[in-house]
């Protein structure tokens, strides 16, 4: 029988490079370009980021990013998890737990940030860890002859085509004033504005370069796209499909002018694009049912520190709830906390009264984006009604409108 090499000794990582063995297994082992490395690097905390290792060589790394979210009630600092890797020999052996609760561990113990979230490339990892699934996309894929929109107030708008590179002032502009819209999206600085503009030959496959168009109103940019179009053949002749990476608009003209030029480019069969769940242009479609939405997994939450994190977010309704957390896993949440929230924000504070609801971490994780409805996860069984109209009153001050969303994958 083989034995197990010594188990890894988790320590802050001092270099991207440190992470790059593993990464390198992690997603397929083909070898990533300079340039997708240095992007990486370019974004990376060594101080708070983890790696796992025996007689001195990488086995394990978790990334930690310091995040600027906004939730419902404004922008706020959250930490960011993202590379969590283990080399293949050494999976299956609790070292991915071991670096998830360090993380969890040390931001409750420096009183850091209260809120830990991630996107994941497998949607069933990190329940076990207190994350709940805060925010969803919708996949939509517009097929060219559904791509009448209906028409839309507020006039005319010029739309021009170009590389990212000529419009990095606009991209800039337009995300900074729409940042703050809906809960999930981060603010980024000069690093993290790159990246949304890579265009890396790695993730390319089929797909031509990555394109621009910048909507324009009174000579102002008022949103963009950034898209790619992905060649097929249909009948020996060409089709393409177009792809969206992101689109902002500052206004509802903007939007639908730029969805519009999109439905209209040239040899496309299809639009492809991951949206918010209430995303307008599914109100614009003539045919809404040919968009066909699926919704898809995107932000993972975790409370780290409860009463913190639930003072920090905005509701849109005053209540005043008394709730039983359970969370094994960051013993210091498991008690009955009183929320008492108004046009302020919320106070949060230890009980002894008797408890309204009763809930794990995972489920306020779930809601601290204000897009579950804690009704539907009251009739999943998942929390537990202790005083009847708790669960409505509650649903009603968690929810946010618009619903969250998050293009990044970090
Ligand atoms: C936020 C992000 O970075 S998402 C990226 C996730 N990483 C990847 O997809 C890269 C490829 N995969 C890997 O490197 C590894 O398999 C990891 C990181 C996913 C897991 O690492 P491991 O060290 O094997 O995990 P570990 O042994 O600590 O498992 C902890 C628990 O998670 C479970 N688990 C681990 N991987 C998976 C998975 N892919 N799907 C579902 N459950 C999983 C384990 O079964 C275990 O469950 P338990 O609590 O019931 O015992």
């Amino acid at each position: 029988m083989t034995e197990f090499p010594a188990a890894p000794e988790i320590s802050a990582a001092d270099s991207w490079e440190d992470l790059v063995p593993v990464v390198e297994l992690a997603y397929g082992g083909y070898g990533h370009s300079a340039e997708y490395h240095a992007s990486a690097a370019s974004i990376f905390e060594p101080k708070r980021s983890l790696v796992a290792r025996t007689g001195g060589r990488t086995r394990g790394t978790c990334a930690v990013y310091s995040l600027e979210m906004t939730l419902p009630g404004g922008p706020r600092a959250v930490a960011g998890l993202g590379y969590l890797t283990v080399a293949p020999e050494y999976r299956r052996r609790g070292v991915m737990r071991a670096m998830v609760l360090r993380v969890l561990h040390t931001l409750h113990d420096s009183g850091a940030e209260p809120v830990a979230a991630l996107n994941t490339t497998e949607a069933g990892i990190y329940g076990r860890f207190g994350f709940g699934l805060a925010s969803q996309a919708a996949k939509v894929r517009i097929p060219r002859h559904a791509r009448e929109l209906r028409a839309t107030a507020g006039g005319e708008r010029t739309v021009r085509i170009g590389g990212p590179e000529e419009h990095t002032a606009a991209i800039a502009a337009v995300h900074a004033r729409c940042v703050g819209e809906r809960p999930g999206m981060l603010r980024r600085d000069a690093a993290w504005a790159a990246r949304a503009v890579l265009d890396l030959p790695d993730h390319r496959g089929a797909s031509g370069r990555l394109l621009c168009m910048v909507a324009e109103a009174d000579g102002e940019p008022s949103g963009y796209a950034l898209y790619r179009l992905t060649s097929a053949w249909e009948d020996s002749v060409p089709r393409y499909e177009v792809s969206v990476r992101e689109l902002f608009a500052r206004d509802p003209a903007s939007g639908a002018a730029l969805w519009r030029a999109l439905l209209d480019v040239d040899l496309a069969g299809s639009v492809v694009a991951d949206r918010p769940v209430d995303d307008p242009v599914l109100a614009l479609l003539t045919d809404p049912r040919s968009a066909a939405p699926v919704l898809r997994d995107q932000l993972h939450v975790r409370l780290v520190d409860v009463d913190r994190a639930l003072e920090q977010r905005g509701y849109a309704a005053e209540i005043d709830v008394v709730l039983d957390v359970t969370d094994p896993l960051c013993p210091w949440n498991e008690r009955r906390f009183r929320l008492r929230t108004g046009p302020e924000g919320g106070e949060c504070r230890p009980t002894t009264a008797a408890a309204d609801l009763e809930l794990t971490a995972r489920e306020l994780g779930a809601l601290h984006l204000g897009g579950t409805s804690l009704v539907q996860l009251a009739r999943a069984g998942l929390v537990r009604e202790l005083r009847p109209g708790a669960v409505r009153a509650a649903a009603t001050a968690f929810r946010h409108d618009p619903a969250p969303f998050c293009p990044v994958v970090f």
